[in-house]
């Protein structure tokens, strides 16, 4: 099946202990891009993937991989996909290189191990047992297993979490290489730069389901709104705020305000001059020091708080 997309999945439910949390989720990953799967925490992301990784058993719907079932036809489907699991899942007791090594020499066109190692600057723990790696260390170790076999699909379950700037760089230019070569990239992230940098298509679950998707421009461009974002102190009645916000607005608009952080107010909706004046007096008026407004176009942030009405993180 050479056209086949490098993921196919419909209607997928998975429960546990007759609780649904993948609840008829449709995705579609092609080859050759990186396609990005946003959700808050408990979405049912890691559910979703390790169904196709083959580790889950769906309870309903169809998961296809390669034009393959990751359950039934998982030996011809292990040496084209690469996994990388969010806690690493390598053995502890060998060397880092020693351990990469031997994962290269189980596939018929493997990397060239050196220059990987270079790329993702493993040289410098080489000898270190992974054990004794730190969290970033064995996070870029864990990609290099993942993908020196050459995989047509990649998994990768938050690849830059923990990692510092220039490892994410290294990260995140492998992964578009990856890309360009025509592999197939599925990456679970809390990272709203990483999606907005790295994804050509982003999926954003919710309760187990879908409730957006498409390019990060489109998603934008649908949330076409200003957001005005304001600093002041905790703990505002924001309902009270959307009402007085909601006299001055725009005809026919409507404005929406959230704390999204203590004392952070978030305001998404036709923001224009009347409004950022009226929010900045009517914090006045409760006794609250506005210490840093900004007025600025939606984020991807913005459009998946507004979405799922929570934070990523
Ligand atoms: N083996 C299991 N048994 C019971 N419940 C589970 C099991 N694995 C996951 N869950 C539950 O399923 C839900 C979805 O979990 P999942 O790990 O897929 O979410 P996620 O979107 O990947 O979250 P996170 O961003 O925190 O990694 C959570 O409520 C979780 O507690």
């Amino acid at each position: 099946m050479p056209n086949s997309p490098a993921v196919e999945i419909v209607g997928l439910v998975k429960r546990y202990a007759g609780r649904a949390v993948v609840d008829g989720l449709d995705l579609v990953a092609e080859r050759g891009r990186v396609t990005a799967v946003l959700g808050p925490n408990g979405a049912g992301k890691t559910t979703t993937v390790e169904c196709c990784e083959g580790l889950r058993t769906p309870d309903e719907g169809v998961v296809r991989v390669l034009g393959l079932d990751p359950l039934a036809d998982a030996v011809r489907l292990r040496p084209r996909v690469g996994v990388m699991l969010q806690d690493g899942g390598l053995p502890t007791g060998v060397r880092a290189l020693e351990m990469l090594r031997h994962v290269a020499s189980m596939y018929a066109r493997p990397r060239d191990v050196a220059e990987l190692s270079e790329r993702l600057g493993l040289g410098s723990f080489a000898g270190t047992t992974v054990r004794r790696l730190s969290g970033g260390q064995r996070q870029r170790l864990a990609l290099a297993a993942a993908i020196v076999g050459r995989p047509e699909v990649v998994f990768l379950d938050e690849p830059s979490a923990g990692l510092d700037p220039q490892s994410r760089r290294a990260v995140w230019a492998l992964v578009r290489e990856l890309r360009d070569e025509g592999v197939g990239i599925v990456l679970t992230t809390h990272l709203m730069d990483e999606a907005e940098d790295l994804a050509d298509h982003v999926v954003v679950v919710d309760h187990g389901t879908v409730v957006a998707q498409g390019a990060v421009a489109d998603l934008l461009a649908e949330a076409d709104d200003r957001t005005l974002r304001f600093v002041t102190s905790p703990g505002l009645d924001t309902v009270a705020l959307t009402d007085a916000l909601a006299r001055v607005a725009p005809d026919g608009t409507a404005t929406d305000v959230r704390e999204v952080a203590p004392g952070e107010y978030l305001v998404t909706g036709a923001v224009d001059p009347r409004v950022v004046a009226t929010a900045a007096s009517w914090c006045a008026a409760q006794g609250a020091l506005v210490t840093r407004l900004t007025v600025g176009r939606s984020t991807l942030e913005d459009v998946f708080l507004d979405l799922t009405g929570r934070s990523l993180r």
